[in-house]
């Protein structure tokens, strides 16, 4: 590993956003999903969420596959499974995030009146039935982008993206990429696991610590696990 990829991985982590998310309904194209982590990596978001869906395109009931769209995206943004969007909310609500169900309901706000520097998961539905009523109504607060054409819905992705790129504005605005989000636990964790992923599941398979880097991301104690 270069000084200067070392570089580009810890200021990519320092820009990370803990606390902004987003949950996938059961967004059953691959292209779909790998374009919304692709956006993911471009806004900061750590962790996405993801219900897969029942007829899994890789017909394993797995997350959708992955494919050229997301470039390397998949490699930065971890995904977190869960077993329905209720469970998922309810989880996450849990764990003090404001869920936004991008939804058309009684009580749709345009997405731009939301405070997204709060924790903040934006959940998207499928691609062919949206997000379930059951699931919007669990939810925060229920946001829709306006649209004045004549199709009913934009491509998931692409609803994705502009959320996500509002609530980055909103961050930028306060100051929330100037200074680092990540816990030193978890920055220096992933530090590491982003440097070195061939080494990093070695030391877990044998529950050792990580070993300490150098300035230039050099292994200080380079004996690995054998
Ligand atoms: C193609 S749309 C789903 C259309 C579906 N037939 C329905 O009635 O909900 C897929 C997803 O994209 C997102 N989406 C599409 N257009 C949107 C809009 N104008 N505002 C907010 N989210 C939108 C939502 O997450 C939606 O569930």
């Amino acid at each position: 590993m270069t000084p200067e990829r070392y570089a580009k991985i810890v200021r990519v982590l320092s820009l990370r956003q803990p606390t902004l998310s987003l949950l996938m309904d059961e967004v059953n194209k691959p292209h779909n999903f790998s374009a919304i982590l692709r956006t993911c990596d471009a806004v900061g978001v750590l962790t996405a969420h993801a219900v897969p869906p029942k007829n899994g395109v890789s017909g394993n009931g797995l997350l959708p596959t992955f494919n050229a769209t997301s470039g390397s995206a998949e490699k930065w943004v971890a995904v977190q499974p869960h077993a329905s969007a209720l469970e998922a909310v309810a989880t996450l609500q849990a764990q003090g995030m404001q869920v936004l169900a991008t939804h058309l309901s009684q009580r749709s706000v345009d997405y731009r009146e939301l405070d997204y520097t709060r924790p903040t998961c934006v959940l998207l539905g499928a691609e062919k039935w949206g997000v379930s009523d059951e699931a919007a109504d669990a939810a925060d607060a229920n946001i829709i982008i306006p649209m004045f054409g004549m199709v009913q819905s934009l491509n998931v992705s692409v609803a994705a993206a502009t959320i996500l790129f509002e609530a980055q504005r909103q961050r930028l605005a306060a100051g929330m990429y100037a200074e680092r989000q990540l816990s030193d636990a978890e920055f220096e964790r992933l530090r590491f696991e982003w440097a070195y992923p061939e080494l990093a599941p070695l030391y877990r398979e044998r529950s050792e610590p990580y070993p300490a880097l150098g300035a230039a991301g050099e292994l200080l104690s380079p004996e690995a696990p054998r």
